[in-house]
């Protein structure tokens, strides 16, 4: 049995607390308070989506649960203990944004190389590579270099890396960058089953439907806090009830004298101007109503769809901004 497995068995790591437990988390840089009170509990088994605007303190959250800046006030518990031993981040895995592996070593050399650098004995680290292989169902690709590899298979050894020191909480900061559509299906999938396997997961995301995907949970930082926090069904079923989203698109962008009557019905455009979304009143009235001030406004729509409300109405109504 690898070191790794057995730290993985050992009855005396089964603690009652949460991979990760953050109170009143404060943090910073110099005179900047970036973090002003986060509270956030992950249990194990569970996928929790952390989004937020731009700069809102996302990866500063990352810095401060592997114990990288400490808190001014507050505390971090990984498994029950305090974020800054190094006990703590033996607990985590890390997925960083930026593919952190030898792009000259092939994926299994790579495991090899972390595994080493995890505190696995020499002798357990063949053990050590296969199981994670095997976990992540990389096997077919164990002895290409990275570099060879295309985006999504990058992100999977990146997240095999994570795990070489069987962590409890596994950290995947923004892993769908350089993801075609295929892979990230495979990845959200990968994602679901280390979750499902006992692991608490926090995906750090701009991809929102990724989140929508992969985790059952989602928390929304803004302005130095975790806005809002809990499962997105329910979330939404509470901010927006009996509403749903409606999404209008133009095939060249509106007056400002349009974009005026779209915002009265709270329809935002995105960057380009020819696509609008805000949410309605789910009833006949609420759908007829837009399409008749679009009517009278002498605006005519390429497209018009009303669906669910997903994470982006949530988020632009808690962060009163678009999707980041
Ligand atoms: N080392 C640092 N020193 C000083 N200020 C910093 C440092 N790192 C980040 N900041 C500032 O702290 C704030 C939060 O940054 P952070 O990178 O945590 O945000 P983020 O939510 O991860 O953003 P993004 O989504 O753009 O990656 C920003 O205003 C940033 O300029």
């Amino acid at each position: 049995m690898s070191a790794a497995a057995h730290h993985y068995d050992d009855p005396k790591d089964e603690s009652p607390a949460p991979p990760l437990a953050i109170l009143g988390l404060t943090a910073g840089y110099g005179a900047r308070t970036v973090l002003a009170g986060v509270d956030l509990v992950l249990r194990a088994g569970t996928v929790t989506a952390l989004v937020g605007p731009n700069g809102a303190g996302k990866s500063t959250l990352v810095r401060a649960i592997c114990g990288r800046i400490p808190p001014r006030t507050g505390v971090i518990r990984i498994c029950g203990i305090p974020a800054a031993e190094g006990e703590a981040r033996a607990r985590i895995g890390l997925a960083p944004q930026d593919i952190a592996l030898y792009r000259a070593l092939t994926i299994a050399e790579n495991l090899a190389v972390f595994a080493r650098l995890a505190g696995v004995r020499r002798t357990d680290v063949a053990a050590c590579v296969a199981g994670v292989m095997a976990r992540t169902g990389i096997e077919e690709r164990a002895n290409e270099r990275i570099d060879r590899l295309s985006g999504g298979w990058q992100r999977r050894a990146n997240v095999a890396a994570a795990l070489v020191g069987n962590p409890r909480l596994l950290v995947l900061d923004e892993p769908t960058v350089g993801v075609d559509a295929p892979a990230r299906a495979d990845l959200a999938a990968l994602v679901q089953r280390l979750a499902a396997d006992g692991l608490g997961v926090l995906v750090i995301t701009h991809d929102f439907a990724f989140a929508e995907e992969v985790a059952e949970r989602v928390a929304i930082l803004s302005e130095g806090r975790i806005a809002l926090e809990g499962r997105l069904a329910a979330l939404i079923a509470a901010r927006f009830p009996n509403q749903r989203r409606a999404a209008v698109t133009f095939a060249t962008p509106p007056s400002p004298n349009g974009r005026q009557v779209l915002a009265l019905r709270g329809l935002i455009g995105d960057e380009g101007g020819t696509s609008f979304s805000g949410v309605v009143s789910d009833t006949p009235e609420g759908a007829g109503g837009l399409i008749a001030a679009l009517k009278v406004a002498g605006l005519v729509p390429r497209t018009i769809a009303f669906e669910a409300a997903g994470l982006d109405a949530l988020y632009a109504d808690v962060t009163g901004s678009g999707h980041p």
